[in-house]
């Protein structure tokens, strides 16, 4: 059995003196919805790109399904919605998808299938130009699920879609990444990849700077101390657990996870002599947490 559906090491893309992938090494296992979270020109396309074999690594090596990216075989079992997908405008969605099948030799049979899976069966019989763009982009979702895929790889699907259409492609996603079937996204939106994603891998300037489940990402919550003289608890806390774990913020002090407990810092405060007002757990938010990977950059 395979251990990762994806898997790369060291994997670079260079052009020139950019370096739009920066030794990568990431990992999505069977089954999940991964996220692949960066600003724009992190390098995600790029990335996509080589994974699919359209582009060639400068160095380092990527797998997918257990084979390189590119092959014939691999090929076959990953779909993909990297560029916009050409379809016909005056073919009905459901014509498009014949002609794609027929091309890609795929049997017919499928098409009913992704019609259903991607809720455009009650349109499948109007004219492709005829689509609002979510309904453009969810064609193309269907199109790379006609052959089956085992993995399949979305380059920023709800990238220009209004807020109703992003909320069906999101559910969309969810939809079709249940089970066995493992998706690879790429979004710039960090609210997106919380709601929809199982794992994430975050990545700037091409280099992927954290990788784990939203909860793993999002670290465990802070604890706010306010307590007079705030110096003189600062000091106290700092000797008991250490400078780096005690920070000053807007007249309270933010203790770092997994130091200590609200008690026991309550306790050794009241006793040094000093008056606490409160202390609380701060949960962070995934945007806290990417804003300070990426240094703000979005
Ligand atoms: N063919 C190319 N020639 C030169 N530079 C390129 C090429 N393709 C990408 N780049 C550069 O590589 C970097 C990464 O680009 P990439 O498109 O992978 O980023 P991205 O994260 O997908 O961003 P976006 O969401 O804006 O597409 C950028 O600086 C980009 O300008």
């Amino acid at each position: 059995m395979e251990s990762a559906i994806v898997e790369t090491t060291n994997l670079t893309k260079r052009y020139d003196d950019i370096t739009a992938v920066d030794s990568l090494d990431l990992t999505v296992r069977r089954g999940e919805v991964y996220g692949f979270l960066g600003p724009n020109g992190a390098g995600k396309t790029t990335t996509l790109r080589m994974l699919l074999g359209l582009i060639r690594p400068t160095f380092g090596t990527a797998t997918v399904l257990g084979e390189q990216p590119g092959t014939a075989t691999g090929l076959a079992r990953v779909g993909a919605l990297v560029e916009s997908p050409a379809f016909y405008p005056y073919l009905t969605g459901r014509r498009n998808l014949h002609v794609l099948a027929r091309y890609a030799g795929i049997s017919s049979s499928r098409i009913e299938t992704v019609l259903h899976e991607v809720e455009l069966t009650d349109r499948a019989r109007d004219q492709f130009k005829t689509y609002s763009l979510g309904m453009k982009q969810r064609l193309g979702v269907a199109a790379a699920l006609l052959k089956n895929p085992e993995l399949l790889i979305l380059d920023e699907p709800t990238n220009g879609l209004d807020p109703k259409g992003m909320t069906e492609m999101r559910t969309l996603i969810r939809n079709i990444g249940q089970g066995e079937r493992t998706v690879l996204l790429s979004s710039h939106l960090m609210g997106e990849v919380e709601q929809i994603c199982d794992r994430i891998g975050v990545i700037q300037n091409g280099e992927l700077i954290a990788e784990g489940t939203v909860d793993e990402l999002r670290g465990h919550a802070e604890l706010l101390v306010r307590a007079e003289p705030l110096d003189q608890a600062k000091q106290l806390l700092e000797g008991m657990i250490g400078d780096e774990h005690v920070q000053e913020s807007d007249g309270a002090l933010l203790l770092t996870p997994d130091t200590v407990q609200a008690g026991e810092i309550t306790r050794v405060l009241v006793r040094g002599g000093m008056t606490v007002k409160e202390v609380r757990p701060v949960e962070r938010s995934l945007e806290d947490t990417f804003l300070e990977l990426t240094g703000g950059s979005q």
